[in-house]
């Protein structure tokens, strides 16, 4: 399914690069780091990064802000909230937050690769409040129910 999404440059960003896929079929796009000047993140500390870009994307559509996972191997980088979830009425800057679980001191410059954004579509529910739940073979029976 193809869908458009709006896309807005925030002042001051005009160098930074918009996300971009890196292979034809990719999921994710590439997300750039939107840092006025280089940013380290010390072992164990965690920061929110800014991209420098909004978007406008249809209802029934979600943004999920996932790691990149050679930075996650390489550095111990990944994102704290993972999968973090942009709502489709977020008309904010997109945020990454990263934290660095590594040992070593990790530099973010400016226009580099922090992490990746990949859309959903979100099923809408409506609640139907019951008094008994439809019965199952399962039941109530998980978190290593069925054996290890
Ligand atoms: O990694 C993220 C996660 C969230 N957001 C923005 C978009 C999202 O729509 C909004 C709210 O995120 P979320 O619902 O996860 O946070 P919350 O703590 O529930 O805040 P809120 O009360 O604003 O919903 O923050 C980001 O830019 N990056
Ligand atoms: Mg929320």
């Amino acid at each position: 399914m193809s869908h458009y999404v709006q896309i807005h440059k925030l002042p001051g960003h005009e160098d930074v690069r918009l996300p971009e896929k890196m292979s034809g079929s990719a999921s994710g796009y590439d997300l750039y780091a939107a840092v006025e000047e280089e940013v380290v993140l010390q072992p164990g500390e965690r920061r929110l990064i800014p991209t420098g870009f909004a978007i406008a994307m249809p209802d029934g559509l979600e943004a999920q802000i996932r790691p990149r996972s050679g930075l996650a191997l390489k550095h111990g980088i990944t994102c704290l909230n993972t999968p973090g979830t942009i709502d489709a009425d977020y008309r904010g800057e997109i945020k990454v937050l990263l934290i660095n679980l590594g040992q070593e001191p990790f530099a973010i410059t400016r226009n580099e690769r922090i992490a990746q954004m990949v859309f959903m579509e979100v099923p809408q529910v409506t609640f139907e409040q019951v008094d008994v739940l439809s019965e199952t073979v399962r039941g109530e029976g998980g978190f290593g129910h069925t054996g290890k």
